[in-house]
């Protein structure tokens, strides 16, 4: 029989899941976003099946509600939910950065919610970002609690399995904790890193200056301030505990380079690498999303429609392409991205057997 899933908030996140739940077939993907425009470009888009005005009879007619909104307004939705004629077996669950506040929230509802959060994303949002293989390979975390039923558990964790992520359970406490480490806390530091840029009053021209390194470790602060806003608001304890670690630690580093002795630093950056280097390789999800391929091009008209058509011969798909304006001269680097490590060898050889222009991996 097919089931009816509603997906609340229609950018990145829900609809990622809106089209990755399609290729359920018994499954019938209503979408319901507060922008009119976003709900419209969704269905045209074939993201949604369909899109039906009024939230509160889509609500009625679910099997499942997922609310894929900025964690705030998730949790107002949540509220605004008890007042909703739902299904007495319906179960709600969210996508949200967060979970201690939201599940703390969810003990007043008169339906069964189970916490979810796929670590998988990207600094861009709205609808036109969504893609349907968002989710494969990442964790998709689920925070059921003590009124949660294994049955419904199960049917949510088959529900998602489509995504093709890696379903794991976690309480909210750890998944709160574990994200502030690996998620939260880096978007503030990317964020100050672009604040100290901004701050550098004597040489404007350092923004020209900002290549691979800068924007690499900053790509994350384009992210949308209004989700951050809410996630930082959410996780607030979480994230000052992260800061304050980081504070001692940016003591004895400048205690360290007071010194300037050579050899602890070299330690320093030494077991940075060898952590680094060991993280788990995941396909998409929270670390390894995209693999870089670097080319250096001249700066000649239809270069980069000639480079793209050699890999669309190839059938090799792209995920982002960017030049890095680091030079002023007649080069620059043309930043290819891909899926997966095997996409970008292929692209390699392609443009290396095809052309002059030198190619790396940084
Ligand atoms: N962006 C990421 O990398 C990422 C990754 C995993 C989880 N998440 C979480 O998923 C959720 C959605 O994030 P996103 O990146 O898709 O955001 P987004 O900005 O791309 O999309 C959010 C959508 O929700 C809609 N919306 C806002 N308030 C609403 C309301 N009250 N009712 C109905 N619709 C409303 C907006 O119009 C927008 O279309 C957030 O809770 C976020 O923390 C984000
Ligand atoms: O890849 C990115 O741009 C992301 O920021 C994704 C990211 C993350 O911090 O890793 C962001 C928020 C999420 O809740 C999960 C994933």
């Amino acid at each position: 029989m097919t089931k009816h899933i509603l997906i609340i908030g229609l950018g990145l996140i829900g609809g990622s899941l809106a089209k990755a739940l399609q290729r359920n077939e018994d499954i019938h993907v209503a979408g319901y976003d507060s922008s009119a425009l976003t709900a419209r470009k969704a269905f045209k888009m074939g993201i949604i099946h369909s899109s039906p005005p009024s939230l509160e009879q889509a609500a009625a007619e679910a099997d499942v509600i997922v609310f894929a909104t900025p964690v705030g307004a998730t949790i107002k939705l949540m509220e605004q939910s008890k007042y909703w004629n739902l299904k007495d077996d319906v179960i709600l669950t969210d996508t949200g950065s967060t979970k201690l506040q939201i599940m703390e929230a969810s003990k007043k509802l008169n339906h069964l919610f189970i916490g979810g959060h796929p670590m998988a994303g990207s600094h861009k949002s709205g609808v036109e970002a969504a893609k349907e293989v968002l989710f494969e390979n990442a964790f998709y975390i689920l925070t059921p609690d003590e009124k949660t039923d294994e049955k419904s558990l199960q049917f949510l964790k088959d529900l998602l399995s489509v995504t093709k992520a890696k379903i794991k359970v976690l309480a909210a406490e750890e998944h709160d904790h574990m994200t502030a480490v690996v998620s939260h806390f880096p978007h503030l530091i990317a964020a100050s890193l672009v604040h100290q840029l901004d701050q550098e009053e004597k040489f404007p021209f350092a923004r020209q200056l900002a290549a691979g390194g800068f924007r690499d470790t900053t790509r994350i602060a384009s992210a949308n301030p209004e989700m951050w806003r809410d996630i930082t608001t959410q996780n607030n304890s979480m994230i000052v505990h992260q800061l304050d670690n980081w504070m001692k630690q940016m003591e004895q580093l400048k205690e360290m380079l007071q010194q300037n002795d050579p050899e602890p630093i070299e330690q320093f950056f030494n077991h940075a690498k060898v952590v680094r280097d060991e993280l788990p390789i995941a396909g998409h999800g929270a670390m390894f999303s995209v693999f870089d391929l670097y080319i250096d091009i001249p700066d000649v008209p239809g270069i980069i429609s000639e480079l793209t058509g050699y890999l669309a011969e190839e059938n090799i798909s792209i995920v982002n392409i960017r030049i890095l304006e680091t030079r002023e001269d007649v080069f620059g680097i043309l930043v290819i991205s891909f899926q997966t490590n095997e996409d970008r060898a292929r692209a390699q050889k392609c443009i290396s057997s095809r052309t002059v222009y030198d190619t790396y991996i940084s």
